[in-house]
């Protein structure tokens, strides 16, 4: 199977300004340089038509920074996104073909649009529908996602939250992605409201064709939707592999961490046991394996060199040297 969608080794650095105690101790006469934060580090990876990957992993090791790359709103620093082969930021319709589905619907959605337009606006920009279609186009794609089309003359603070991001997921589907990035797409709703809206992703997937690539600090949830979970741990991916096998036998240590205890979507609880010891500064990661400071196994190899992510079972990879 092709990938629809490729990461080449990219990389994603941001450089942090120097704060106001900084640029007080550069004027005492300091020396101070901004710092680079390597939010992604070297990440590979193919996903293809048809495919749901979970991307999982502590908060700040990435994740987001990952498929903001991956939807082509952050350029990489190094590295390359391929579209079907071709490199995405050539590719103007391309980046139409992507769509993101964030945490809070109303930070991406126009308060004062009513839902029309914020649904009907961009298929109508880019020509794919006519103005005069819009209207009957916009009532089929709301009673698609399960609204009442008789609402789209409605204003976004009328609708609860879980409808909200019905509203927001119509919307990514009106220009006809072939691909949408959920970045925590569920995570503020409420448990019940949570498992309709991945019922709804899933009978979307079906009915149009769609590739997802689905974050979440949640495994309960990665383990509802995901055909594939990818867990990324300070900028780089640890493991990858079929959602069963991970979570029968998770192979990397932060993996079998992680998954240590799992909240279960059907048990209602929301914990989420992080692991032990605190997630280092991407300011300054760790040498070698960036897992070795919190990791029971590690050993000299482990603090000095990179471990790759290699093949160890079918459609498995793993970045450890433990690891046989
Ligand atoms: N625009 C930015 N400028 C500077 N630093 C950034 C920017 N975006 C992200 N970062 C930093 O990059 C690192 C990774 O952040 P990212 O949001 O991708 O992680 P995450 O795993 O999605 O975490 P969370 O779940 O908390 O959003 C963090 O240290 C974050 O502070």
């Amino acid at each position: 199977m092709s990938d629809l969608l490729t990461l080449d080794n990219v990389s994603k650095r941001f450089s942090k300004h120097i704060d106001l105690a900084g640029r007080l101790a550069q004027k005492l006469g300091a020396k101070v340089s901004a710092e680079t934060v390597h939010a992604v580090d070297g990440v590979s990876l193919g996903i293809a038509a048809g495919e749901v990957v979970g991307l999982v992993g502590e908060s700040g090791c990435g994740k987001s920074t990952l498929g903001r790359v991956a939807a082509g709103i952050h350029a990489p620093s190094d590295g390359e996104v391929l579209w079907k082969g071709a490199p995405l930021e050539a590719e103007a319709k391309a980046r139409l073909r992507i769509q993101m589905v964030f945490q809070d619907p109303m930070s991406s959605i126009n308060p004062r649009h009513r839902i029309d337009r914020v649904i009907g606006e961009a298929p109508v920009f880019h020509g794919q529908i006519s103005a005069g279609e819009k209207d009957a186009f916009v009532a089929d794609l709301l009673e698609r996602v399960g609204l009442d089309p008789a609402y789209r003359q409605r204003y976004p603070h009328q609708f609860s939250g879980g409808q909200r991001q019905r509203i927001a997921i119509a919307r990514a589907l009106a220009v006809r992605p072939e691909l949408i990035v959920c970045d925590e797409a569920v995570s503020a709703l409420d448990v019940s409201v949570q498992a309709q809206v991945l019922n709804l992703f899933m009978d979307l997937r079906e009915e149009f064709g769609l590739t997802y690539l689905f974050i979440s600090h949640d495994l309960g949830v990665v383990e509802h939707i995901a055909d594939r979970v990818v867990i990324m741990y300070l900028g780089r991916v640890v493991e990858s592999a079929p959602v069963a096998d991970l979570y029968r036998e998770p192979l990397h240590p932060y993996a079998q961490a992680l998954l240590a205890e799992v909240p279960r979507l059907t048990t209602g609880k929301r914990r989420y046991t992080p692991v032990k010891g605190e997630i280092p500064s991407p300011l300054h990661p760790p040498s070698g394996c960036h897992f070795h400071p919190r990791c029971p196994l590690a050993d000299d190899q482990c603090r000095a060199e990179r471990p790759a992510l290699r093949k160890v079972a079918a459609g498995r990879t793993v970045a450890c040297h433990k690891v046989a």
